[in-house]
């Protein structure tokens, strides 16, 4: 199903590109038409939206699964959080993504960690982490 999905996007650019190829050919002036872009904006905005339903799908998935871990810890009086695994994975995203990449992966960790987390602030409290 992932596949299927990865292979549909990939056709899409793909479009895109060979899109883009016939623009410069047909257009030696390199300039496309406002009703030109506006198209292109628009089906660019169609692969943006199927892949912001699929990078919430892909959350749910790993919060369902560090959720998973958390409980098995638990279960065996352990912490719910740890925080050199939790390193790793801020590592990983730094290295992928940069410095949003670290605060993407707070967030991303933020999602996944269980009640333990105060994503919400309490009344009349500021927002808290616990450790
Ligand atoms: O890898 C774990 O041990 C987890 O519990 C998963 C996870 C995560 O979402 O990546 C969540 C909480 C922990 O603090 C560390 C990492």
């Amino acid at each position: 199903m992932e596949e299927v999905e990865v292979e549909q996007h990939e056709n899409h650019r793909n479009h895109l590109n060979d899109e883009n190829h016939l623009n410069r050919e047909n257009h030696p002036t390199h300039e496309n038409t406002a009703s030109e872009a506006d198209r292109r904006i628009e089906q660019a905005r169609e692969v943006i939206d199927a892949l912001d339903l699929q990078l919430m799908d892909l959350l749910r998935h790993r919060r369902a699964v560090s959720l998973e871990i958390q409980q098995q810890r638990m279960g065996q009086g352990g912490t719910r959080t740890v925080l050199s695994r939790e390193n790793v994975v801020l590592d990983r995203y730094a290295a992928g993504l940069g410095p949003e990449g670290t605060a993407l992966a707070l967030t991303i960790l933020s999602l996944c960690r269980g009640r333990a987390t105060a994503s919400v602030p309490r009344q009349g409290g500021p927002a808290r982490v616990a450790s």
